[in-house]
Order: C-alpha cells, then sequence, then structure tokens
C-alpha cells in the first residue's frame, strides 16, 4: 500500500512476465527478425551521454561497440564521458534529489510498472534484438534476460518496495503513533553495470532509483546501446529527465578518471556495482580511501564473479544431470556469472557405454555455433577478442597442468569471436580451469571416487574464493541432506536436481558471498534496505507538561 495525498493505493498484483517461445512462424519471431534488420541496417547508433535532462554530445575520439558475432561491424560508437562531465552529471542528480524523493511512492512505482510494459510489450522485439546483436546473446537467452528479468525487476522491485514501505512497528504505548519512513540516501548512487545482462543493468539503476535516489550511471562500454534503450525506455515511461544521469564511457584510463572523480564527491551515498571480483575490490578500496571525505557511510553493493559447481551423487538420474551441465556450461557461451564451470562426477557413473562421459560427449557434439541471427544455434560468440583470448589461453594452462581436452579446446575469431564447448579432464581439482573465472564456454571435470563423496563436498567448498551458484543432482536424500550442510556457504544460489544458471526474480533472490559479493539479493525485498535510509519517527498525542516522573515524589 502507498500513500499518496487522499488515498492508500495498492499495487495490482505482480507474476512472472511469461516467456515467447519464438517458434518457426510464431508472431514474435516475424517481429523479432524485422527489429533485428531494422537494428543491422540502421547501426552504428550514436550514443550520448545524457545529463542534467539532456543530450550531451561527448567530443574527442568514439569508441564502438562491435557486434561480437560479426566483430567489423559496430552496433553504436560512443564518446569518453570526461571527469568534468561527471562533477556536471552529480550536481544535475543532486539538484534533482528534492523532487523525485518528494514524488509519492505510487506514482515512482507507476513509472516502473510502466516501463515494465513498455518492455513486454512495444520495445520487446528492440531490446532483445539489441541484446543479441550488442552481447551476442541468442534468441532465448535475449527474451529471458532482456525481456523478461528487466520486466520482472521493474515490476517485482515495485511491489517489493511496496512491502518494505508497509513494514511498521508494532508497537504503539498509548497516545503514541510510531511510524518509520524509509528516506532515499542522501547524495547520489553511482550504477557500475557489467555486459552480459540487459536487466541488470536496468535493474542497478531502477533499484535505487524506485526508492527515491538519484544516480549517476557508467554502463558497460560492451552493452552500450542497449543499456541506452533501457535509459530511454524509463524516460518514455514517465521517469523524470534528471533523475538518472547516463555516462558512456572506454574502458582503461578513461573510466579509472571517472570513477576517481565520482568516488571522491561529497556527496556519494552509494555504489551499485555488478562485475568482476577485483574492479569490485578496487572499487572499494578508492571508497574506503576516500571516507573522511563522505557525508554519510556509503552503501556499498556489489555482486561479482563466481566459480560455480556441480556435483553428481552416484544415485543422480545421468541424463538430467548432463543436461544441466551442459546448459549451465554452456548457454550464453558461459558469460553468466552462474555459469558451471567444475563439475565432479563419480567414478562409477563416468565411462563406459550409456555413462556420464559418452552422454556428456556426444550431446555436446550436438552443439552448433553461430551468427545470433541464424536463430537455430545453441550457441554464439563469446564477448570480445580478450575474452576469446582468455579462453584459450586458459585451455594452454589447463593442458600444462596436466589436463586433457575432451571435446572443443579451439576457437575462431576471423568474424565473430567464436570459442568451442570446451570440455577438460584434470586429475587436479585444483588446476588453474578449477579454480579462477575464465566467463566462457570452458568446463573442467573431476572424477571422485564414489565413496569420497564428503571429502568432494569438502574440496568443492575449499577449492575457490567464490561462492555464487552451484547445484546437485542426487536421488539420494540422505546424500543431498549431507551435501546442503557441508557446501551451506559454498554458495547463494544452489540448486537440487536442477542446474547452476537461470535465476528468476521474485523465486530465487540471487547473489553470492565469500568472494561473489555482498549478497544483497537482487530481485527480492533485501535489495532495497540498501538504498534507503530509515527515519523513526515518535509521535506523542498528549504530551506531558511537567517533567517529574513519579519516582522523582517525596515518601
Ligand atoms: N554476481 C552477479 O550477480 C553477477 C552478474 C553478472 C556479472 N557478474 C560478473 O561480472 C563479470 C563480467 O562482467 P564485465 O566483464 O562487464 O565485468 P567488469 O568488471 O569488467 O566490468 C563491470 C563494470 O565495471 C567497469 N570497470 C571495468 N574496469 C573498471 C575499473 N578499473 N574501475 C572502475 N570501473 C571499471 C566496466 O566498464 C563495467 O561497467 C564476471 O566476473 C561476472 O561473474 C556477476
Ligand atoms: N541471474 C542469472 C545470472 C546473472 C549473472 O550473470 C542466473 O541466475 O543465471
Amino acid at each position: 500500500m502507498s500513500v499518496s495525498t487522499n488515498a492508500i493505493f495498492k499495487l495490482p498484483t505482480v507474476k512472472n512476465e511469461p516467456n515467447f517461445n519464438y517458434a518457426p512462424g510464431s508472431p514474435e519471431r516475424a517481429a523479432l527478425k524485422k527489429a533485428l534488420a531494422e537494428l543491422e541496417a540502421a547501426a552504428p547508433f550514436e550514443v550520448p551521454a545524457f545529463v542534467g535532462g539532456k543530450e550531451v554530445k561527448v567530443s574527442g575520439e568514439r569508441t564502438e561497440q562491435p557486434m561480437p558475432h560479426n566483430h567489423k561491424k559496430a552496433l553504436c560508437t560512443f564518446g569518453t564521458s570526461t571527469p568534468d562531465l561527471a562533477s556536471q552529471a552529480i550536481e544535475a542528480a543532486l539538484a534533482a534529489q528534492p523532487e523525485w524523493e518528494a514524488m509519492p511512492f505510487n506514482d515512482r512505482a507507476a513509472i516502473f510498472l510502466r516501463a515494465a510494459d513498455l518492455i513486454s510489450g512495444k520495445y520487446r522485439a528492440k531490446i532483445c534484438a539489441a541484446t543479441m546483436l550488442g552481447q551476442g546473446k541468442n534468441v532465448w537467452q535475449a527474451e529471458i534476460d532482456a525481456a523478461a528479468e528487466l520486466a520482472d525487476f521493474f515490476r517485482f522491485g515495485a511491489a517489493q518496495v511496496e512491502q518494505l514501505y508497509a513494514m511498521q512497528p508494532t508497537e504503539n504505548s498509548p497516545g503514541v503513533w510510531n511510524r518509520t519512513e524509509y528516506r532515499p540516501l542522501e547524495g547520489f548512487v553511482f550504477a557500475v553495470t557489467p555486459f552480459n545482462f540487459t536487466a541488470i543493468g536496468g535493474n542497478l539503476v531502477g533499484a535505487p532509483a524506485l526508492t527515491g535516489n538519484v544516480l549517476v550511471w557508467k554502463p558497460s562500454p560492451m552493452a552500450t546501446y542497449a543499456s541506452w534503450l533501457v535509459f530511454q525506455i524509463l524516460l518514455e515511461a514517465g521517469l523524470p529527465k534528471n533523475v538518472i544521469q547516463f555516462l558512456p564511457c572506454p574502458n582503461g584510463d578513461a573510466t579509472i578518471s571517472l570513477v576517481d572523480r565520482v568516488l571522491s564527491h561529497r556527496m556519494f551515498a552509494g555504489l551499485h556495482f555488478t562485475g568482476s571480483t577485483h574492479v569490485f575490490r578496487h572499487l572499494w578500496q578508492k571508497i574506503g580511501n576516500n571516507i573522511n571525505n563522505y557525508l554519510s557511510y556509503p552503501r556499498i553493493v556489489g555482486e561479482t564473479g563466481g566459480k560455480n559447481f556441480q556435483l553428481v551423487h552416484p544415485s543422480a538420474n545421468v541424463r538430467a544431470a548432463v543436461t544441466g551441465a551442459i546448459r549451465g556450461a554452456f548457454e550464453y557461451q558461459g558469460q553468466k556469472c552462474s555459469a558451471l564451470s567444475r563439475l565432479y562426477v563419480p567414478r562409477g557413473l563416468w565411462e563406459g557405454e550409456g555413462k556420464f562421459k559418452e552422454i556428456l560427449l556426444s550431446e555436446t557434439a550436438k552443439i552448433t555455433l553461430g551468427p545470433v541471427t541464424e536463430f537455430e544455434h545453441f550457441m554464439g560468440p563469446v564477448i570480445s577478442q580478450a575474452s576469446f583470448d582468455k579462453c584459450l589461453s586458459y585451455v594452454e594452462k589447463a593442458k600444462q597442468a596436466g589436463g586433457e581436452v575432451l571435446a572443443g579446446g579451439k576457437g575462431d575469431a576471423s568474424s565473430g569471436y567464436y570459442v568451442e564447448p570446451t570440455i577438460i579432464l584434470t586429475k587436479d581439482p585444483r588446476s588453474p580451469t578449477m579454480v579462477d573465472e575464465i566467463f566462457g564456454p570452458v568446463l573442467t571435470v573431476y572424477i571422485y571416487e564414489d565413496d569420497q563423496f564428503e571429502e568432494t563436498c569438502k574440496l568443492i567448498d575449499q577449492t575457490t574464493t567464490y561462492a555464487l551458484t552451484g547445484c546437485i543432482f542426487s536421488d539420494d536424500r540422505a546424500a543431498t541432506v549431507k551435501a546442503g550442510a557441508l557446501l551451506r556457504h559454498a554458495a547463494g544460489n544452489y540448486y537440487i536436481n536442477d542446474k547452476s544458471t537461470g535465476a528468476v526474480v521474485g523465486a530465487q533472490p540471487f547473489g553470492g558471498a565469500r568472494g561473489s559479493g555482498t549478497n544483497d539479493k537482487a530481485g527480492s525485498m533485501s535489495i532495497f534496505f540498501r538504498f534507503v535510509q530509515a527515519r523513526s519517527v515518535k509521535e506523542s498525542f498528549s504530551p506531558p507538561e511537567s517533567f517529574p516522573y513519579p519516582s522523582n515524589q517525596r515518601d
């Protein structure tokens, strides 16, 4: 319920956005093909910065966001937002704050509900097409991200903030009314967003804005166009033009200077980050170094890397476990933070006719790689040359560590950044590809002895610094219970007889602990606590008019 001047409103009930399936002949498939053709024909788009309610053409060298499946062609170009522009952006955001935080919640919520409808309706094909061309997703991966998850973040976000605001003190002594007011943070929030999910970019700005915060948004250079579209949709939905400032910037020195300027501002009130662990730690250190400059202690929210596991128990349904492994490791080319990259299989299930290895390899051999515009491919390109090189360098590292390449291991970056779905068998459970986040389609398998199940759980728990996602396939309830306990701290999102990826807003709040982030659970009410400053208000209807207490009276 939300309070306006003359009524208490109740938000409409929200539901997860149903997925389109894009089957041949379906209207959504035709609409998507049309959107892809239109974007390809019109690209490269020029994406400006947006500061103080206006587009700003940034002068100087322009950077391209290439299409990963056809990297000679750019989807968009953008300039380099400078530290001075960042300073202007902060002042513009701060100037917008009083009006935005004073807007009744139901009106803020209505903007995000309307944006969700624009995403799932009018702009569905366009935002999916932009995510496919710019971030190298196939149709299904774009649909579950840019259409469904983004709409879910905005709709569930509104409902979760409504729930948060409804959390009120339960105790009121006679003549007293106690209330809690959830104020936005005093200052601005800085959102630094990753390339791999259009929805995450939207949520990193959307969650703080829903709770009345103003923002400076530095999108990923590799997702600039889709981020710009999300921003345009929010404006069309009625977001006041100066609540979010949009600052595109290439990686490297330019980003470092921009970030330094933003993080040294006295009114910096919160960081909403998703990306790699090392960048997050670096930002945290900078914030620590500036701690004496700030008006308040900034809220630091960061969801970061993973080295996600799948544990197969000897009782497991092998076909289900293989399917979980293939989808978990190779969908979106292993570029989900939740992607599977270390697989533990018991020796008794591994080798032989109809066993795990045979099914895994024969199914993987059916995967085709190709341009995102050819809908039949299960896999597409990785995001960049750097990612391509990283994947192949890890294949070499695995070989040097004694690993055997069972499938893939090669790539071709001549037209798009294609890395084959790669499966490595290792005898060393702490070899580099079992420990480091690669963020590509490289899966390493370790075979454990069937009677070493508990030891293997402990090994999984202690192998990496990450604790993002993990799953177990088991049809033995006692083993499932045992693993659940031994792996309690090894993953923030844990799945039983399901793959390690695919968390849904409202259903599986997302985030990991240890080196994987602050685990503030995107997609749940918890995240909104980080972007409010509660104020407790006590109102006395009959305040006392003399100071002594009864205990002060003489006997
Ligand atoms: N845990 C999660 O929920 C989650 C979700 C998605 C992605 N991720 C993680 O994100 C990573 C992949 O995304 P990415 O490649 O965009 O990550 P990244 O860390 O390279 O970039 C993230 C953001 O930080 C910016 N950035 C890069 N270097 C910077 C620096 N020195 N100073 C300040 N900002 C800098 C980038 O421009 C981008 O906006 C993976 O590690 C993945 O696991 C985690
Ligand atoms: N929420 C997504 C992962 C987002 C990270 O990249 C999943 O659960 O697969």
